[in-house]
C-alpha cells in the first residue's frame, strides 16, 4: 500500500487530489455535536494543501436514500473543516454535477473543497457493479489522484471507497495508516486476558462479528441495543427493545459455543426501561425504571444497562490486558441513559491494559461525557470498520489501496 508520504515526495503541486474521508459526524440539526472525525482527517488535508495540491474532500453522512436530502447535507462539516484549517473551504452543492465540476475547476493550488454527501447519488452504495462503476467514473473525472482516508467506511464496498481508487493512482492517508498500524497489534500479538465490549445500535451489522470474536477474545461483554437479541435468545421477553429476530438462531449458537469453549459471554443482569424513546433534543427527564434482565415488561424498551450490570462489567474489565470496545451501552445522548456507557468508559480509563475504543458514536460518547482522550490507548474513528478488521476480513477500502 503506497502512503501519502510517497505521494508528497512525488510532488502534488497543481494536482487535483480526491480525499475520501469519513465526515459522518453526529449532528443535532445542523450543529455538529462531536467533530472528532473531521479533526482526524486534518493531517492529510493539511499536508496536501501545504504541498500545493487542489484538494477535493468527499464523504458520506448518515444513510440518505440515494437522493438529495437536506437533513444529511455535508455543509456543516465543510464549514467546520474550514474553521479547523483556518482557511476558506469551497462547498459544492452536488457530488458530480455542475456545482462539483465548477467548484473543482475553480480551485487554486493549496485550496480545499468539499463536495456534497456522496450518498445523495444512488450509485455510491449500489450493489450493482455497473451502477457503482458509472458513478466512480464521474467522480474520477474530478481528480488526478486518490487518497483513501475514510477509515470508518473502509468496510463498505461503495463507489468512492472501492471502485474509484481503481480508476486513479491511489494512496493511503495518514489516518488509515495510523488506524491500521494500531489495530494490527490486536490481530497479531494480543496480550491476554483480551476483553471485547460490544453495544450500539447497528445490531444486524455487528452481530456477525461475534462469530469470529468467540475464537479470539477471552471475554465478551454485550450491552447497548445488541443485548436484547441475546436476552431473547435465552428465552427472556424483551418488550419493545431493539431486536434482530432473524439472527436469533445464530445468537443461540453463539451462546452454546461460548459455553463449550470456555469463552465468557457476559450479558446484562439488569436494564433501564421506559415506555418511550427519550427526547434527545429537549433531554426532558425520562424517569426510566430498573428491571432485571429477565423481567422486561412487554410495553417497555431497554435503553441502557442497569446498575448491577455496570458493576459487573467494570469487574470484568478490571484485569484485562487488552480491551476493544465498540458501541455505547445505552442511549448515552440522553443523560438518564448515559451511566452504562460512562461506567464502561471509566473502567477503560482505570485499566492498566491496552485499551481501544472504536466507532463514531463510541468515540463521541467518550468525549462528550467528559473523558480524557489521552486515558485511552487508541480511539479509532471506525466502529464497524475496526470490528471487521479485527475479524480478519478483507476490507474493500483497504484492498483497493493495495498496489
Ligand atoms: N438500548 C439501545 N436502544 C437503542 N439505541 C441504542 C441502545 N443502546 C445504544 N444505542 C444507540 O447506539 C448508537 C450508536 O451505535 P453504533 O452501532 O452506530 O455505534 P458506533 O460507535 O457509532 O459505531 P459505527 O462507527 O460502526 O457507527 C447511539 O446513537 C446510541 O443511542
Ligand atoms: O459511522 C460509521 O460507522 C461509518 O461512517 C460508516 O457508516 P455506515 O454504517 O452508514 O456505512
Amino acid at each position: 500500500m503506497k502512503t501519502i508520504d510517497e505521494l508528497l515526495s512525488e510532488g502534488v503541486a497543481g494536482r487535483r487530489v480526491f480525499v475520501r474521508a469519513d465526515l459522518n459526524v453526529p449532528l443535532d440539526g445542523t450543529t455538529i455535536t462531536d467533530d472528532g472525525r473531521i479533526r482526524a482527517v486534518l493531517p492529510t488535508v493539511e499536508a496536501l494543501a501545504a504541498a500545493g495540491a487542489r484538494v477535493v474532500v468527499a464523504s458520506h453522512l448518515g444513510r440518505p436514500k440515494g437522493a438529495p436530502d437536506p437533513a444529511f447535507s455535508l455543509a456543516p462539516a465543510a464549514a467546520r473543516l474550514g474553521e479547523l484549517l483556518g482557511a476558506d473551504v469551497a462547498f459544492a452543492t452536488d457530488t458530480v454535477g455542475e456545482s462539483a465540476t465548477s467548484t473543482v475547476a475553480g480551485l487554486t493550488d493549496g485550496q480545499v473543497a468539499v463536495i456534497e454527501n456522496l450518498r445523495f447519488n444512488a450509485g455510491e452504495t449500489s450493489k450493482d457493479d455497473a451502477e457503482r462503476g458509472a458513478f466512480a467514473d464521474r467522480l474520477a473525472a474530478l481528480a488526478d489522484v486518490y487518497v483513501g482516508d475514510g477509515f470508518g467506511a473502509v468496510h463498505r464496498k461503495h463507489a468512492s471507497v472501492f471502485d474509484l481508487p481503481a480508476r486513479l493512482p491511489h494512496y493511503a492517508g495518514h489516518l488509515i495508516a495510523t488506524e491500521v498500524g494500531v489495530l494490527k497489534k490486536l490481530t497479531e500479538d494480543v496480550k491476554r486476558p483480551y476483553v471485547v465490549a460490544l453495544g450500539g445500535a447497528k445490531v444486524s451489522d455487528k452481530l456477525a462479528v461475534i462469530d469470529e470474536l468467540l475464537d479470539k477474545a477471552d471475554r465478551l461483554l454485550i450491552g447497548g441495543g445488541m443485548a436484547y437479541t441475546f436476552l431473547k435468545a435465552k428465552g427472556y421477553e424483551v418488550g419493545k427493545s431493539l431486536l434482530q429476530e432473524d439472527q436469533l438462531p445464530a445468537v443461540r449458537e453463539y451462546l452454546e459455543r461460548a459455553e463449550k469453549s470456555g469463552v465468557e459471554l457476559v450479558l446484562p443482569v439488569d436494564t433501564l426501561v421506559s415506555g418511550e424513546f427519550p427526547d434527545l433534543k429537549t433531554k426532558a427527564p425520562a424517569h426510566p425504571a430498573t428491571v432485571a434482565a429477565d423481567a422486561i415488561p412487554a410495553d417497555q424498551e431497554g435503553l441502557d444497562i442497569g446498575p448491577e450490570t455496570r458493576k459487573l462489567y467494570a469487574s470484568k474489565l478490571a484485569d484485562a490486558a487488552t480491551v476493544f470496545w465498540n458501541g455505547p451501552m445505552g442511549v448515552f445522548e440522553h443523560p438518564d441513559y448515559a451511566e452504562g456507557t460512562k461506567a464502561v468508559a471509566q473502567a477503560l480509563t482505570d485499566s492498566r491494559g491496552f485499551t481501544v475504543v472504536g466507532g463514531g458514536d463510541s468515540a463521541a460518547a467518550v468525549r462528550t461525557l467528559g473523558f480524557d482522550e489521552q486515558a485511552f490507548g487508541h480511539i479509532s474513528t471506525g466502529g464497524g470498520a475496526s470490528l471487521e478488521y479485527l475479524e480478519g476480513k478483507t476490507l474493500p477500502g483497504l484492498a483497493a489501496l493495495e498496489d
